[in-house]
């Protein structure tokens, strides 16, 4: 099908993300941390067309803290977007332009509205591949500043086994 895309997001290329440089260094960066198929049915850029996704974040942490995609918001920034989990357990990370950082629960059959300007970041925090899917605007674009430099201001970590969102000065 024309228009039909998939990448996939190694650890070596989220670098920086995690807090645990030690953890990191010490493991392989070719492993595979999530894949997105995705469809552009239009050329990106184009205004009133839709994209749509999967996307599937493997189980795993640097340290303890769960992988977790690199996250980003909207270039476009008043463009929304659309998640909804099929398989497993996670966080979506949000963080609007405040700098308030919070969390929705992932689990199959939650729907999340990410509203523009909010920049969104998903945790894989259970046992299995995490899976969701994604709809948002063609002409969205991605900016990636925010992951890499003042960060989501908040990480979620294992903690005594258990997932815990945790606020940072990030
Ligand atoms: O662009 P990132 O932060 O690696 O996250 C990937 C996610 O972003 C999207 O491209 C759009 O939000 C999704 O398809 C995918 O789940
Ligand atoms: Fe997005």
């Amino acid at each position: 099908m024309p228009g039909l895309r998939s990448s996939e997001k190694k650890l070596g290329q989220l670098s920086g993300i995690f807090r645990d440089a030690q953890a990191f260094r010490g493991m392989d960066p070719d492993t595979i941390v999530y894949r997105v198929w995705w469809w552009e049915p239009v050329p990106g850029g184009t205004e009133g067309g839709l994209f749509w996704g999967l996307t599937e974040i493997q189980p795993g942490s640097v340290g303890d803290e769960y992988y977790m995609t690199h996250g980003h918001r909207h270039a476009v920034l008043d463009r929304a977007e659309f998640y909804g989990t099929t398989v497993g357990e996670g966080m979506l990370v949000l963080r609007d332009e405040s700098g308030r950082s919070w969390f929705e629960a992932m689990k199959p059959g939650s729907l999340h509205y990410i509203s523009g300007r909010v920049a969104h970041r998903v945790v894989n925090t259970g046992d299995v591949p995490l899976r969701f899917v994604a709809c948002w605007p063609s002409d969205a674009g991605h900016d990636y500043q925010i992951a890499g430099g003042k960060g989501f201001g908040a990480r979620v970590l294992r903690q005594n086994g258990k997932p815990s969102f945790t606020l940072t000065e990030e």
